[in-house]
């Protein structure tokens, strides 16, 4: 992988010595992370899949590919819609039932094919909960495809607010959402509010007939209320990337196996994006798109970067200071930056040698509050 550079080995160490993990959806809420591992990479969006505090306890920092699949995700929600809405599957499952000669099916096709007869995304409401990388490209090409949009996200950051259309309309309460929108689809990450969005207290409050999404996470959906509002008819189509053997054989489910980021390009991009963001954690010790650890970018222009993880507790900058002074090394360069329960420091030093410098690590090491210390030389 030519973005980690040619100072490191990918896949030709045992996984405890590992520096670094660059992963896909993969379960690691019950893996014991060695002591070496000091990064994780998530090739994708979502990092439900990464025990995220055990992470930080342990000074890991974790990273993430913000966008890199959102255009892939689009692309299949937008598909999903108009094959909820012309009836696709129950379409092509009774012509795959057809038999006779060509002649004979084309009768019967165009003598049955009305009861598929389906509806057009134009000019129907689309709403969507969470305007984030994928949300906010759903809502501008569904306003393109001619659909009126409602969007709710509480939390919405400032970039995606500047990129998406005014005519995008924003709600304020989800309850909104679902009584307004013909077609409903859900881009936010699985947290304690999303959990079981879609479940009977929302889709109580649906049109008859609405077209239900979700390539967000599975645990959204409350699977015996979302058959319960089919039955019911409330809702007509539900199309998901997580699979149950409840969905199989229900014509009015589809189901892709978590294809949602699965195409060539947004593999390439997670991956890129994932292994930019470690290797520049190696080598310089900056973090940007971390999960768990704030945005830290400082130029190196000292001989040496000492970086540390400590708890976010008081004292703790004083502390490193005075360790510094101690030694009598002159500080070129500190930032600290807090996010809830830890902190993230670059140290960089006025000093070259060695044996000082050494010193100093192993007085942070043993400092209460410090969870890892890194030293970083300048390459010449
Ligand atoms: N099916 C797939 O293959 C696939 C691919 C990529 C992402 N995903 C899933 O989609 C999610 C979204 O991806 P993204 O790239 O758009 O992430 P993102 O972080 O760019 O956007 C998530 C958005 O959800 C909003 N949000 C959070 N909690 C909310 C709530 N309670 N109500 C409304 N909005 C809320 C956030 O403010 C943010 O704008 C990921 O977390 C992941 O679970 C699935
Ligand atoms: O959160 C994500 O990015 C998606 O769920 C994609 O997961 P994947 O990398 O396993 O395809």
């Amino acid at each position: 992988m030519e973005e980690l550079g040619k100072n490191f080995v990918v896949d030709r160490v045992p996984e405890n010595e590992a520096q670094a993990f660059i992963c896909r959806a993969q379960n690691f809420h019950d893996y014991k992370f060695s002591d070496h591992l000091l990064t994780i990479g998530r090739a994708g969006a979502g990092f439900n899949n990464i025990p995220v505090k055990q992470c930080s306890e342990q000074g890991i920092v974790v990273f993430n590919a913000p966008g890199g699949n959102a255009n892939a995700v689009k692309e299949l929600v937008l598909a999903m819609m108009i094959f909820g809405s012309r009836n696709l599957k129950p379409a092509n499952k009774w012509l795959s039932d057809q038999v006779g000669t060509d002649q004979s099916i084309d009768l019967a096709v165009e003598k049955g094919k009305k009861a598929f007869s389906g509806k057009e995304i134009s000019g129907k409401t689309v709403g969507i909960i969470g305007l984030g990388n994928i949300g906010s490209r759903v809502a501008n090409d569904a306003e393109k495809l001619g659909m009126k949009v409602i969007g709710y996200d509480p939390y919405i950051a400032v970039e995606r607010a500047w990129e998406i259309s005014s005519h995008v309309h924003r709600v304020t309460h989800l309850s909104e959402i679902f009584e307004q929108s013909d077609y409903i689809t859900i881009h936010t990450p699985l947290t304690d509010e999303t959990h079981h969005i879609y479940s009977a207290e929302n889709f109580e409050k649906m049109k008859k007939g609405t077209v239900l999404l979700n390539f967000a996470r599975d645990e959204i959906t409350n699977k015996a209320d979302l058959l319960e509002y089919i039955e019911n008819g409330t809702i007509k189509y539900f199309a998901t990337d997580f699979g149950s053997e409840l969905f199989y054989h229900n014509d009015a489910i589809f189901v892709s196996p978590h294809l949602g980021g699965s195409t060539a390009e947004a593999s390439l991009n997670c991956t890129k994006m994932a292994a930019n963001s470690i290797q520049r954690y190696l080598t310089t010790g900056e973090i940007i798109n971390s999960v768990n650890f704030p945005r830290v970018v400082q130029e190196l222009n000292s001989p040496y970067r000492i970086t540390l993880i400590n708890k976010n507790v008081p004292n703790v900058v004083a502390h490193i200071a005075s360790r510094v002074s101690e030694e009598g090394i002159n500080i070129a360069n500190i930032v600290n930056r807090g996010q809830g329960d830890y902190a993230y420091t670059l140290l960089d030093l006025d000093e070259t040698n060695e044996t000082k410098i050494q010193e100093l690590m192993s007085n942070f090491k043993a400092s209460d509050n410090i969870i890892r210390v890194r030293l970083i030389k300048k390459e010449i």
